[in-house]
């Protein structure tokens, strides 16, 4: 997957529908109340506000929002972390680490996901320095797993019981 998409400034772009046009930029603290609403709608997995304040100071290059007609409809939340690869077992790296990916219902299935993803992508990259990025995602995800799997993700490994209802998740990769 090319990561041949800007990291500076807001991005307009156009939705697969052919008609809806959705705004890709960096998050600030104005939007945290609409990203931890959408969270709190589209997962169970949910943060304490600090959790999200935390990565918006520590990673604002990689954590990204979209808009539709001014308003918030999605979310990528992200961080970059030292430790072992997921990609080349054995060796320390830079990783970054999608934390939380939500679209509102209505705004789905336009490439929005999909373009938040490349962008903090990008950014943990150029920004953070890592060099490969990873996710936990439950194994009953098909949307989402399809997602990364078009964005490159291969799954590199099972985590039980990972989820607090006791599901699994599959641990996915990419390299950057
Ligand atoms: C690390 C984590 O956060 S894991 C949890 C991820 N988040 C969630 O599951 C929250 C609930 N779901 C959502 O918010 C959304 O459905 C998301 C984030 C998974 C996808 O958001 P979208 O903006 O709709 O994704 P986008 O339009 O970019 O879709 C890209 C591709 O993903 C796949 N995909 C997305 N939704 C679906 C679906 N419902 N069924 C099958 N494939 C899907 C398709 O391959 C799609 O390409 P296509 O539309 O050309 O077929
Ligand atoms: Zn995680």
């Amino acid at each position: 997957m090319t990561l041949d998409v800007s990291t500076e400034g807001p991005q307009r772009m156009l939705g697969k529908d052919g008609k809806t046009e959705f705004v890709i930029r960096e998050a600030t603290y104005r939007d945290l109340n609409d990203v931890i609403a959408i969270n709190r709608k589209v997962l169970p997995e949910n943060y304490p506000n600090w959790f999200f304040v935390e990565h918006l100071e520590q990673f604002p290059k990689a954590f990204i929002v979209a808009e539709v007609g001014g308003r918030v409809v999605g979310y990528v939340m992200s961080r970059v972390e030292y430790g072992w690869s997921n990609v080349n077992k054995g060796k320390a790296v830079r990783r970054g680490h999608i934390v939380s990916v939500g679209v509102l219902p209505e705004a789905r299935r336009l490439g929005i996901a999909t373009a938040m993803m490349l962008r903090a992508m990008k950014a943990m990259k150029i920004y953070y320095g890592a060099s490969e990025v990873y996710l936990e995602v439950r194994v009953s995800n098909t949307p989402a797993i399809s997602l990364y799997e078009k964005l490159g993700y291969k799954i590199v490994g099972r985590i039980p019981r990972y989820y607090s209802d006791g599901e699994d998740a599959f641990l996915m990769a990419c390299p950057l």
